[in-house]
């Protein structure tokens, strides 16, 4: 994708509009440059060339307000928009897609990229305003004398070929300060993550900023100095090139052909009127070159800009049951596809059933693929090979969201929102109060208008509000990833023994990835995953 597309993107319409109103704007000005020559050569005031000159004055001020106006508006737009569907693609792709990317490289998108493109976009409108008093110039400077037009022609053509060829060099400098970028994120999330550890390690710390956080950012400030300053010296070599030209047109045609006063004038007015848009022109062409980098980046994410992602059309989807008769998997895997193929992670096949009011407990050693059966269970992951079917309908990408719509998950790593707006549904202050007594909170947590009085709590405690939002959510089948290894014996049992059969009665499926083994009588189903594969399913006998 590129800017212009971007642009066109947001309205065509008001492009040409602005278009249209910047090349009245560019042909103003050079009517003022016309009538200000006239006037120099002529020496007599005329109520024509007086009334020209306010005129075009006027409309040059109006046709520049009116299309800066409406280019500021469509580039406004146009990072509104991008900023929109970037964040809908993210939530769109596919669960893997992201994991394999990384949080640091969505992050350093959604802002730097984000910032790379608004600035060029910024610029765009006095950008395409130079632009049309440029063209309008040429227009005036054949008018004048057609061999003079020739010579500035090909010395633009010549500057603009020169330019081209550096810039290359250049935009691959920046595009490498692009990756390092992306590197520094890794290392912010590093420095943000792991505070700790950092702080409580002289050597560590050091070694960090030093060998990593340093290098990086020095790289990324080499690359991008280069990058700059090849441009800088691109912009220096076309500005001389242009002194060059008025060199020739002023000392030397002059001695070759007669040239009136009235055009040589013309054309020293026209040539030094020239250089300060052709400035502004080559100087916007680094920002310009950024954005690029910018948009290539974004598009390398394959998040899909311009085409709608399959994943986001199906919001539309048809209401969730609100029960689980049956819950199958059928020779389910998922292959966490690695560059060293050899140490490939496959979960699966995987052939499993889940009913109402069933507790299973899914147990296993350290990377057995207990969270991965989760995100394959919950449709976070599309199976590879192999089926699922809810209540006799088979899972497709077609009705993936209609399908997730009917789980209640605490994940082991989850996120806790500090409000309860977004569930679709009327929870009231004391609906939530009562929660809050049954999970031992009352006394830490109040609940104002849905929104939580607090969530910096312990680890034990954020869980058990991440639980209150499963309760909620109120759908048929409830998952919890390791939810009890963070609370203490007096909550773990009252989990186990009050809450878990309190959804079963309900009619709830329940999933449950545990090691506490001492409340594996209370499940109805035993699962044991042993490197991806299912090395027993046996149901618990008291
Ligand atoms: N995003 C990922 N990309 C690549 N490999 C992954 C990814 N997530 C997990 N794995 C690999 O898949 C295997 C199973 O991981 P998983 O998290 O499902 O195990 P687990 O049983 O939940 O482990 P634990 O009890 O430690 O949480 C591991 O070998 C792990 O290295």
């Amino acid at each position: 994708m590129n800017l212009i597309t971007l642009l066109l993107r947001s309205s065509w319409k008001i492009v040409a509009l602005a278009v249209f109103v910047g090349l009245l704007s560019g042909a103003s000005t050079a009517g003022l440059i016309v009538t200000i020559n006239a006037q120099v050569n002529y020496f007599s005031l005329t109520a024509i060339l007086i009334w020209s000159f306010i005129g075009l004055v006027f409309l040059k001020f109006f046709t520049n307000i009116i299309s800066k106006f409406l280019l500021i508006n469509l580039a406004e737009k146009a990072i509104f928009e991008l900023r929109l569907i970037l964040s809908e693609r993210i939530l769109a792709a596919p669960l893997f897609h992201l994991e394999r990317l990384g949080n640091h490289r969505i992050l350093a998108t959604l802002t730097n990229d984000i910032i790379s493109v608004s600035y060029i976009v910024y610029a765009i409108p006095t950008l395409c305003i130079e632009i049309a008093v440029v063209v309008s110039c040429l227009f005036y400077l054949f008018w004048l004398s057609p061999t003079v037009f020739l010579i500035i022609v090909i010395f633009l053509l010549l500057g603009i070929f020169s330019y081209k060829q550096v810039a290359g060099k250049a935009i691959s400098f920046l595009t490498l300060a692009r990756y390092q970028e992306d590197r520094l994120f890794n290392h912010f999330r590093s420095l943000i993550e792991g505070t700790k550890e950092l702080k409580i390690h002289q050597q560590r710390r050091q070694n960090f900023i030093l060998k990593e956080l340093k290098e990086t950012a020095q790289l990324y400030r080499r690359k991008n100095v280069v990058g700059m300053t090849i441009f800088a010296t691109a912009a220096s070599w076309g500005n001389i090139l242009f002194f060059v030209v008025v060199g020739l047109v002023l000392f030397i045609l002059p001695n070759l052909q007669v040239i009136s006063t009235y055009i040589l004038s013309g054309y020293a007015l026209t040539i030094l009127y020239l250089i300060s848009p052709l400035e502004y022109i080559m100087s916007a062409i680094p920002s310009f070159s950024k954005a690029t980098v910018a948009l290539g980046n974004i598009d390398s994410l394959k998040l899909s800009l311009l085409n709608h992602f399959r994943e986001s059309n199906l919001i539309s989807c048809g209401a969730a049951d609100n029960f689980c008769q049956r819950l199958e998997l059928l020779s389910v895997t998922h292959t966490y596809h690695q560059e060293q193929e050899d140490i490939a992670f496959t979960l699966g096949p995987i052939d499993l059933t889940f009913s109402d009011g069933e507790i299973v407990f899914i147990v296993g050693g350290n990377g057995s693929g207990k969270s991965t059966l989760v995100k394959l269970i919950t449709g976070l992951y599309i199976p590879e090979t192999g089926n699922i079917y809810l209540n006799n309908k088979l899972v497709t990408i077609e009705n993936q969201e209609w399908f997730r719509q009917h789980f209640s998950v605490v994940f082991s790593d989850f996120y806790l929102f500090d409000n309860f707006w977004n569930l679709g549904k009327v929870i009231t202050d004391e609906q939530m109060y009562d929660y809050l007594v049954k999970l031992h909170l009352n006394k830490k947590v109040q609940v104002k208008n849905g929104v939580l009085s607090t969530t910096s709590l312990s680890q034990g405690q954020r869980k058990r509000l991440a639980l209150l939002t499963a309760y909620l959510e109120d759908r048929p089948i409830y998952v919890f990833d390791e939810w009890a290894s963070d609370q203490d014996p007096v909550f773990k049992k009252i989990f186990y023994t009050q809450l878990l059969p309190e959804l079963k009665k309900k009619g709830k499926t329940v999933i449950v990835v545990t090691h506490d083994e001492q409340y594996f009588y209370l499940s109805e189903k035993i699962v044991k995953l042993d490197y991806g594969k299912i090395e027993d399913v046996f149901t618990w006998c008291s």
